[in-house]
């Protein structure tokens, strides 16, 4: 379903001017902070009404100001998901749960109750308060309730923020869960870059309340011009491969991508599936010819597309494999020794350990049937 925002709004002297359309399963948005992205999904709810603007879910429009038409928060059927779950503390989860569904309209509550406790993995927890649940937990649950009132849109207004990493992960193969089984389209917050590689089918660049780049997930981020908004440290680009094979005498696995083979730690699932890897720019290396005698297990033919220099020593490269964005980034010094220039053929080396378990997950296929977990490495 294509989601469709044209926006304009001022509040004191912040201006936002934004307009794109996705048809993703899941829509990023994604930029610093100030930028703009909790009054945009404020206005997608309903809570801001803007200056100006459409917003529209398929056919269903829940505001055109030249028309008049402004559809109030509680008729636009959009599930919020906060920072923090904002559960009541007083109810058990199960009674939480029970008061998301009170919202959906009777006829309409289709994701019955068993379906959202078994997606989000929650039924041991059914009789528990929510003072007694970790952080992760309260989210599932969060997530849940906003399931069960049979949401056309769900918002995730940095649903991962308060949680440390370990709780991160714990939650993110819910996420690509709900995102690839449910047809619930979701717009989701985040300023986590490794998020939003994982997560996003299409993202939304967002800069000083503009639309800086918007598009499929791998293209944004296969950009150089971007990397000042993306964050640069974390810089990397986005592989959509398949599994291949598993080497079981290794515990590796060889995934197929448009680029080449790569090997990674093993990936616990048939071969076939679906799986999207996020290569660090900091973690590829260049040799002018194929390097032999090296430990390195992946190596990619490639031709260099573009240099940008970076701070001090610092060259962001992009490279081609077989059409395939990747990003490298080495010395100044190494760019010079090795002359690097757009047109060369070159070799990209990336260690097979460089893919840790958070920069690898189940991929979105076109359609969003993929399913399938996260990599469990
Ligand atoms: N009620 C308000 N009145 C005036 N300015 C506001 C109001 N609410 C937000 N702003 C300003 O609008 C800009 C965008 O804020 P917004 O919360 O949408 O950004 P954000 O991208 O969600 O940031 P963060 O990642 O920190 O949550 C900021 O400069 C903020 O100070």
């Amino acid at each position: 379903m294509t989601l469709t925002v044209d926006v304009s709004h001022r509040q004191g002297d912040f201006t936002l001017e934004v307009r794109f359309e996705s048809e993703g399963n899941l829509t990023a948005l994604f930029g610093r902070s100030g930028s703009g992205k909790t009054t945009l999904v404020n206005i997608v709810a309903g809570l801001i009404r803007p200056v100006r603007g459409r917003v529209a879910l398929g056919d269903l429009v829940l505001l055109d100001s030249e028309r008049g038409i402004f559809v109030p928060p509680h008729r636009r059927r959009i599930g919020y998901v906060f920072q923090e779950g904002r559960l009541f503390p007083h109810l058990s989860v199960r009674q939480n749960l029970l008061y998301g569904r009170w919202f959906a309209p009777s006829g309409e509550r289709r994701e019955a109750l068993d379906t959202v406790i078994d997606l989000l993995g929650i039924a041991s927890l059914l009789e528990r308060r929510p003072g007694s649940l970790s952080g992760g937990e309260k989210q599932r649950v969060a997530i849940g309730r906003a399931l069960l009132a049979s949401p056309r849109l769900l918002l995730m207004d940095e649903p991962l923020a308060s949680l440390d990493e370990g709780r991160k992960g714990e939650i993110l193969p819910y996420i690509e869960r709900l995102r690839d089984q449910m047809r619930i389209p979701i717009l989701y917050v985040s300023h986590a870059v490794g998020e939003v590689a994982r997560l996003a089918s299409t993202l939304v660049l967002l800069n000083e309340g503009r639309v800086a780049a918007a598009g499929p997930t791998a293209d944004i981020m296969g950009r150089l011009d971007l990397f000042p908004m993306t964050g640069r440290a974390e810089a990397g680009a986005v592989l959509e491969t398949r599994i291949e094979a598993h080497e079981a005498d290794y515990g590796l696995t060889l995934l197929r991508s448009a680029a080449g083979m790569i090997r990674v730690p093993r990936i616990d699932m048939e071969a076939g599936t679906p799986v999207r890897v996020r290569i660090r720019a900091r973690d590829v290396m260049l040799a002018l010819e194929r390097p032999s005698g090296i430990s390195a297990l992946n190596i990619l033919e490639a031709t260099v597309a573009e240099l940008r220099p970076g701070k001090g020593p610092i060259v962001d490269i992009r490279l081609d494999c077989a059409g395939t964005p990747l990003l490298a980034r080495v010395t100044r010094r190494s760019v010079e020794t090795l002359g690097l220039r757009p047109g060369l053929a070159l070799y990209a080396v990336v260690k097979s350990v460089a893919f840790e378990r958070r920069s690898i997950a189940a991929g979105t296929e076109a359609g969003g049937e993929a399913g399938g977990e996260a990599a469990d490495l």
